[in-house]
């Protein structure tokens, strides 16, 4: 009955959006290519507990864009209140956009929010510093996220609201992405596991809740594994449920955390049903404050060589992404938690 609907739904929503743009074709049409979205800046440092200087984000994210990383989620505006960590992302924002781009490739930056207050904050600083730019053309790309959860528990503590007050809250910034022609990602979060309702998180509810998030125009969905509880089996269930509901491969990301570590047997369960986009943290960075006991995602750097030992390309040097985890974990006084980022400094410094 469940997945009757969503099929229904999935049928209108091809119906109504047959030209609907994705971030996947643009950059990974090509099925040995793999992008990735960085998320360290954003998801790994909302966790840490000590204010970390807003000079070491924007080190960060300078550093990460001399990798050949193309997609950097920069920063949040959420309440500062519940979570403190991300209260200067604004300075981030106008740091980015005040610096001429010196990346060796065009870089888009996205910026996460979950109301119109975060639009509002978002687009005062974004506004004002598009219009002071000189080069039209040399501006970074922008981008938006959206958040809401596949479960009411979640999306209470996350967001202090149900999830259909969630989707309500979107619209304003929908609305307003499109008149700005910004593209606008939505995560879904706890899709394969919630910390309050358990592992066992009906996939027909997450392909429902991404059908919904399409039909209202976000043009990527990022299914997030928050708690990490996934496992190959459930993942691979998940993405047949997404695919019977008519969502595209091109439309989805996945977004692992490496809790019970395994993100990147999952990963390839999600490579292997044919999802190019992958999102992950230099060093294994991050952690929800919402999600107790959740660790980092999986590190871009695993990732990465990963994907290389596949022959896939990803565009990014591991050598210089390994240098980038190896500096963030010591500026930030943790354990670098990425194992083939490690290894590979270990090979470049026995060489040297
Ligand atoms: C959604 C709210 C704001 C509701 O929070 P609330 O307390 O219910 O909101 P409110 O509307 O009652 O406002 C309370 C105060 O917050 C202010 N406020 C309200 N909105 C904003 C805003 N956007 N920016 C700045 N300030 C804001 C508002 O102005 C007011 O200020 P006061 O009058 O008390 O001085 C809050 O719950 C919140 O910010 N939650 C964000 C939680 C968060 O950032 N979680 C982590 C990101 S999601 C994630 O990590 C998962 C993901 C994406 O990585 C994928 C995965 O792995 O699952």
């Amino acid at each position: 009955m469940q997945s009757k609907l969503v099929c229904l739904r999935a049928a209108r929503l091809a119906a109504r959006h047959p030209c609907r743009r994705t971030f996947a074709t643009a950059t990974s049409t090509r099925n040995d290519h793999v992008r990735i979205v960085e998320v360290g800046p954003r998801d790994g440092l909302q966790n840490e507990k000590q204010s970390i200087p807003v000079a070491t984000k924007i080190e960060l994210v300078d550093r990460l864009a001399q990798t050949g990383l193309r997609t950097i989620e920069a920063g949040s505006f959420v309440a500062p209140k519940w979570v403190p960590q991300m209260a200067n992302s604004s300075e981030i924002l106008e740091y980015i956009l005040r610096t001429t781009a010196q990346s060796p490739q065009p870089i888009t930056y996205q910026w996460l929010l979950p109301n119109r207050k975060g639009l509002d904050n978002f687009l005062s600083v974004w506004e004002s510093g598009s219009s002071s730019q000189q080069d039209a053309a040399s501006a970074p790309s922008i981008e938006l996220s959206i958040f809401t959860a596949a479960t009411e528990a979640f999306t209470q503590k996350n967001t202090n609201c149900s999830v259909a007050e969630s989707l309500h809250r979107f619209q304003p910034i929908m609305a307003r992405a499109k008149e700005l022609d910004l593209k606008v990602r939505a995560y879904i979060s706890v899709a394969l596991g919630c910390p309050y309702e358990g592992p066992n998180v009906d996939p027909h509810k997450v392909a429902e809740l991404a059908v919904s998030l399409l039909e209202m125009g976000a043009d990527e969905i990022s299914v997030a594994d928050t708690t990490g509880m996934g496992t190959a089996p459930r993942t691979a269930e998940l993405l047949k449920t997404l695919t019977a509901a008519g969502v595209e491969n091109n439309d989805l990301a996945l977004h692992f955390h490496d809790t019970y570590g395994q993100a990147l047997v999952n990963s390839i369960v999600g490579l292997e049903h044919g999802i190019r986009t992958f999102d992950s943290a230099v060093g294994g960075l991050g952690g929800c404050p919402f999600s107790p006991g959740a660790t980092g995602n999986v590190a871009t750097e695993d990732l990465v060589h990963c994907f290389h030992s596949l022959g896939l390309k990803t565009g990014v040097d591991m050598e210089k992404l390994s240098e980038v985890g190896e500096w963030i974990s010591g500026e930030l006084g943790r354990t670098n938690e990425s194992r083939a980022g490690k290894a590979t400094l270990a090979q470049i410094r026995k060489i040297v």
